[in-house]
């Protein structure tokens, strides 16, 4: 077994890791970073950029399919599903060859190949080859798709994101578990591809929608263009000759129905349970999860940090990004140890139309505002830069306090959401009030129109200014 001993020990090279590493490694040279599997990140291999890729292609597919709205006919879509995959591979490990190329530059020392677990609180065994003794730890160890037992009769059938963009042809069916992120943005990219798609869902929950309203708009949408089951009762899934069978039933009605694949999408689970954890020194919670403060990353007193989807907390891209450099500057300065700055939650699904959320979440602003606060609403059915563009559906709702006048947060389902919900994150974080937003330039005619109706809207409710729809000359039409 070899020995070594360092001042901070990094376990995992994503996102999270790589940066808390960057920043340990501008302070002392006596660091390393820990990798189990391979380099390149989940972000870039199997997740973000992968996923955005299969989506490019199946909006491609459903423009060309929907021209005639505008008089166009594209004379026949065919989508080559090999070529389809063979993109997507070739842009995904263009995304990852750099990643790749980065670690490998790293001083040889500073890295170590091998499953990290814990002999004790300073301890490390790593991959049964090299014993790590480290004054300060971060775990940045992410997560792994979570699969309920019974998708596994399923058997060699069963695909998650870490083998499904590696396909090198598209399938004809897929079966898709969870009606959560992946499962939409991955469900409806399959079906706009020509895959034929069920999605099955538990307890009514879609996306990461937490307004019911946008929610009920979103299902119908989603709906009205493949089969989605919320709620649907599963009591058989079983590998057969023809593919996997699965056994359902909704509204009490029964059905069989034979995929050529089952797509788990049901949730992710953190890297916490392989690493001995137990072994750390630090307080768990009941689920075995490492108790932290979200702002230091720091277990409780101790010399440990958690950064990255590993901690279950926002788990998100940009989100690890920040944790990684929190946790990396505090390992870095301990025994003195930061706050670090937490970003206005913002999160984005790339479905068609995309659903976005910023701030606190209706709950949360019940709770903040203590039940003063109102909401307001913006169809994008007849706002004017959206029907010109043929892509008029969705809702957005803004949410603001009495009194204050404090934009608190929003959640939309519609068009350009990617940026508007940027927009809206900005104004949070600038603590911008409805009537600051409002005195903001906006140009005609543009989706951020709508932004600006939700908002008069929101204005109106709060006994703050007209309302949308009053007082409005200068607005031109549809917006
Ligand atoms: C399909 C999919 C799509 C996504 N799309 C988006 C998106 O569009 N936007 C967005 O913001 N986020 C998206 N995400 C989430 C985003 O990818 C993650 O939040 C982010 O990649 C997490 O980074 P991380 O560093 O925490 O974990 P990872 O990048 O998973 O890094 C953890 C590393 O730790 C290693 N490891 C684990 N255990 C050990 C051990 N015991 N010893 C040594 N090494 C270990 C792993 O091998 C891995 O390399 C998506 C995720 C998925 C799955
Ligand atoms: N665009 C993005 O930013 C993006 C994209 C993909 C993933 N992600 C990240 O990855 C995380 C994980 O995504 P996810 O979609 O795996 O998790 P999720 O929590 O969003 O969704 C899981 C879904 O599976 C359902 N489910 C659980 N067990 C089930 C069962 N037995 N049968 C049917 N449905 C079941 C849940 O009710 C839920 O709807 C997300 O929370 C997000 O942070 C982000």
């Amino acid at each position: 077994m070899n020995k070594r001993e360092v001042d901070v020990a990094v376990i995992g090279a994503g996102t999270a890791g790589m940066v808390a590493y960057r920043q340990v490694s501008r302070v002392t040279d006596r660091v390393v970073l820990i990798e189990g599997n391979q380099y390149g990140t989940t972000c870039a291999r199997v997740g973000c950029m992968p996923s955005k890729l299969l989506i490019a292609a199946a909006d491609r597919a459903h423009e060309m399919a929907h021209a005639e709205l505008f008089g166009v006919a594209p004379g026949g879509v065919s989508i080559d599903g090999r070529r389809v995959m063979e993109r997507v591979r070739n842009e995904r490990d263009r995304f990852v060859e750099p990643v790749v190329r980065s670690m490998q530059s790293l001083p040889e020392a500073h890295r170590l190949m091998g499953h990290a677990r814990f002999l004790d609180a300073h301890r490390l065994v790593v991959g049964d080859h090299t014993e790590v003794t480290a004054e300060r730890i971060v775990i940045a160890t992410g997560s792994r798709p979570a699969i309920p037992g019974q998708l596994k009769g399923a058997k060699d059938r069963l695909v998650v994101n870490d083998n499904l963009f590696d396909w090198e042809d598209l399938p004809d069916s897929v079966a898709v578990f969870g009606p959560g992120v992946i499962g939409l943005e991955l469900g409806q990219a399959l079906s706009r591809l020509g895959v034929r798609v069920r999605v099955f869902g538990r307890g009514g929950s879609l996306g990461s929608i937490q307004d019911g309203r946008i929610r009920d708009y979103a299902l119908a949408t989603f709906r009205s263009e493949f089969p989605l089951e919320p709620g649907a009762e599963v009591s058989e899934v079983r590998r057969t000759d023809d593919g996997v069978e699965i056994a359902y039933s909704v509204d009490g009605r029964q059905a069989r129905e034979t995929f050529d694949y089952l797509l788990a999408a049901t949730g992710r689970r953190p890297n916490v349970d392989q690493l001995d954890i137990q072994n750390a020194g630090i307080d768990l919670d009941d689920r075995g999860m490492p108790v932290f403060d979200p702002y230091t990353l720091r277990c409780g007193e101790s010399h440990i940090f958690v950064a990255g989807d590993v901690d279950n907390d926002r788990p998100l891209l940009h989100e690890a990004a920040d944790e990684g450099r929190i946790a990396g500057d505090n390992a870095a300065s301990w025994p003195e140890v930061k706050a670090g700055l937490r970003k206005t939650p913002l999160s984005v699904v790339f479905t068609d139309p995309q659903i976005a959320r910023v701030g606190l979440t209706l709950d949360q602003v019940s709770d903040a505002c203590k039940g003063c606060f109102a909401v307001g609403e913006v169809s994008f059915e007849n706002q004017g830069r959206s029907r010109v563009i043929g892509r008029n559906r969705g809702l957005l709702r803004v949410y603001g306090e009495h009194g204050s006048g404090r934009f608190m947060g929003a959640e939309m389902f519609g068009p350009a959401a990617e940026h508007i919900a940027h927009l809206l994150a900005w104004s949070i974080e600038q603590r911008m009030n409805v009537a600051e937003m409002l005195a903001m330039p906006f140009y005609h005619p543009v989706i951020e129109e709508g932004v600006r109706t939700a908002l008069k809207d929101l204005n109106g409710k709060l006994n703050m200014g007209p309302g949308a729809g009053e007082d409005c000359m200068e607005c031109g039409p549809g917006t």
